[in-house]
């Protein structure tokens, strides 16, 4: 469902603590409708952090984060928001289609359900090009068939917004462009907005929009090429190694 503001995630201020640690340092960002944003920054820098944010699963958060004009968290956009997390969840002892058809139960219950269930998990399936393996025990897949299995759980029921937390680690080129252009297809096809996470600077030029962060602070929102040509850089890395050291003199300066 498109809202008129034609963004999906909102942030102002936010803000998260884990532990004795402030992770997140007061950031501003926003996600649009319909675009891939990809989320990057060296590891442990808070892009987790900031998705589980988004998705409502994480504790002590303050500032403002709206997700699809909604308080994140919300109820209401449980249905509306597929997660895959850096860990896939399913299991072992039952095959693909099983894995989806118990997670498609939860999402849709009742027998009056049965045929949209069925639909959801043939077409999740397909989109993550398992219906070769649809009957092998997921304990039987490699790596990365095992997380396009929680992919295609995160694709159940069609959700307007995926947060997709590193989904291509560990994975072949050729299995990394085959997913790059499943989000583009989904984005462009179902209108799908999709915030994903990598540590890997070459995947930001298949991003629409991308947000750097390092340390708990938003680096730069900005469309990989205006972000280098603002920062006079050939690479996203390049550009992200300017602003770093930019950010990094300014600290310093304001010592
Ligand atoms: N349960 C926790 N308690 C306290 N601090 C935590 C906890 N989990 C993570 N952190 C800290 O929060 C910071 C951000 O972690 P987060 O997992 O969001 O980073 P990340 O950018 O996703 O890293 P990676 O790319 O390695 O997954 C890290 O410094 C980490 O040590």
């Amino acid at each position: 469902m498109m809202n008129s503001s034609g963004i999906a995630v909102l942030a102002r201020g936010l803000t998260v603590v884990r532990g004795d640690r402030t992770v997140l340092r007061g950031i501003d960002f926003t996600v649009l409708l319909g675009r891939i944003t990809g989320l990057l920054g060296p590891s442990g820098c808070g892009k987790s952090t900031l998705m589980r944010a988004v998705v409502g699963t994480q504790a002590k958060v303050s500032g403002t984060l709206e997700v699809l004009g909604r308080s994140a968290g919300a109820a209401e956009l449980r249905a509306r928001i597929g997660y895959v997390t850096q860990a896939p969840s399913v299991y072992d002892d039952l095959t693909v289609r099983q894995n989806l058809e118990y997670f498609a139960s939860v999402l849709l219950p009742g027998h009056r359900s049965r045929d949209a269930r069925h639909e959801y998990v043939t077409r999740a399936i397909e989109d993550v090009d398992l219906a070769s393996h649809a009957d092998s025990l997921a304990g039987r897949l490699s790596g990365g068939q095992r997380s396009r299995v929680s992919l295609a759980v995160a694709l159940l029921g069609t959700p307007e917004v995926l947060v997709l937390d590193e989904p291509t680690v560990g994975l072949d080129p050729v299995l990394r462009r085959d997913l790059w252009d499943l989000f583009h297809r989904l984005a462009d096809e179902r209108g799908a907005t999709i915030l994903v996470s990598s540590h890997v600077m070459d995947e930001a030029e298949r991003c629409h929009r991308l947000l750097l962060m390092r340390d708990g602070t938003i680096l730069a929102e900005d469309a990989p090429g205006d972000l280098r040509t603002r920062t006079r850089s050939e690479t996203v890395e390049q550009a992200f190694l300017h602003l770093v050291d930019q950010a990094k003199a300014l600290e310093e300066n304001a010592r």
